[in-house]
């Protein structure tokens, strides 16, 4: 059942449903189901599609997947959630839309698609979209530690006292009196907001301009300059092999190659990882048992000094890093 049917389904049931105290209960129920649409996840990663109507989604999808709706690179599978072409206001409501863009805070990377033959301004109201379900595209957590507490406020802060003051202010006006904060870097009060409120997802978002082969060089040079973005053609066959790389790139993802003792790494399978791992998730990632009756793990590779290196469990694995555990020996 593809997103739009779901949300369908939900909806009849709420305005068949009766609205008074005794289905109140069911009722909240099925807002919070409507409010994480959940889609089957697959492959080692998910990328969600966004664009408003006719920007070549579709023509996109049938270049870079199969059958399947995902993409194969570097020996993983990348999932490719194609949500409905979102509609102006969507955030408010209007179309379903904004169902379907919650359905983006599950991704690991949002692949924001544009036609390259209209304005910015389809951009800016994708973005506000995204910015009204609380997902923060292409910036970073604030480095900010919140926990509400017994006790009266305390903030341990570095900032200007005029700046914690405004922050207190805000605890106020949520009604919270009595909280531990910590602020690391400088932030700005939407970033104290969001940390307070919670909820609140950052993802990369890679900016896909299509159909470049309709408008003039300069304009593809202009566009292709910005930030997180790149530049198609999906029927010109133009950056097609590139957008694939670029989103692999963005994804941070890494492989990892097991090997047995006394034979080759297995260079066909492999885990495929976020980069920053440690070899304990590369063991949780092969088999449970692993880590119970870990003794050492053998690295060969970038992320040690010499190969093969005796590792523990806290070391952090480098992308093609070849690993081999030692379990311990159990006498009873
Ligand atoms: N010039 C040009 N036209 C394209 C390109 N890619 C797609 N189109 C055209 O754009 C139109 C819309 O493409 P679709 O792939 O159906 O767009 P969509 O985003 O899936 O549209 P919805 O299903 O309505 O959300 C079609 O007429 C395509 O032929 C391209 O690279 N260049």
């Amino acid at each position: 059942m593809g997103i739009l049917e779901k949300i369908a389904d939900i909806e009849l049931e709420m305005a068949r449903t009766q609205k008074n105290k005794a289905t109140e209960y069911h009722l909240g129920l099925l807002k919070a189901k409507l409010a994480k649409i959940d889609v089957v996840r697959s492959g080692d990663a998910r990328v969600a599609l966004i664009g408003f109507p006719s920007v070549g989604k579709s023509t996109f999808l049938s270049k870079v997947t199969g059958t399947t709706s995902e993409i194969y690179h570097n020996g993983a599978a990348i999932q490719l959630l194609d949500l409905p072409g979102i509609i102006e206001g969507a955030s408010q409501g209007k179309g379903r839309g904004r169902q379907v863009i919650a359905v983006a805070k599950t991704a690991d990377l949002i692949l924001m698609m544009l036609d390259a033959t209209k304005g910015p301004r389809q951009r800016e109201l994708l973005e506000i979209e995204l910015e009204s379900v609380g997902i923060r595209i292409n910036r970073d957590k604030p480095n900010i530690y919140f926990k509400v507490k017994k006790g009266g406020v305390r903030t341990i802060s570095v900032l200007l006292i005029i700046l914690t003051h405004r922050f207190l202010q805000i605890l106020q006006s949520y009604k919270i009196h009595n909280a531990e904060v910590l602020i690391r870097d400088d932030h700005t009060v939407d970033d104290f907001i969001d940390v307070v409120l919670g909820n609140r997802k950052y993802i990369r978002c890679v900016y896909c301009y299509n159909k470049i082969d309709a408008i003039s060089l300069e304009e593809v040079d202009k566009l292709a300059r910005q930030p997180y973005t790149v530049v198609i053609s999906c029927e010109g066959d133009l950056n097609m092999d590139y957008i694939i790389e670029y989103l692999w790139k963005n994804l941070d993802l890494i492989r990892v190659y097991t090997k047995r003792r006394g034979e080759y790494p297995d260079f066909e399978g492999g885990l495929i990882v976020k980069s920053g791992t440690t070899v304990l998730d590369v063991c949780k990632g092969i088999h449970k048992s692993l880590v119970d009756e870990f003794s050492y793990a053998l690295l060969w590779g970038t992320s040690t000094k010499h190969s093969p290196q005796r590792v523990g469990l806290s070391h952090v694995v480098d992308d093609e890093d070849v690993f081999k555990s030692s379990r311990s020996v159990k006498f009873q």
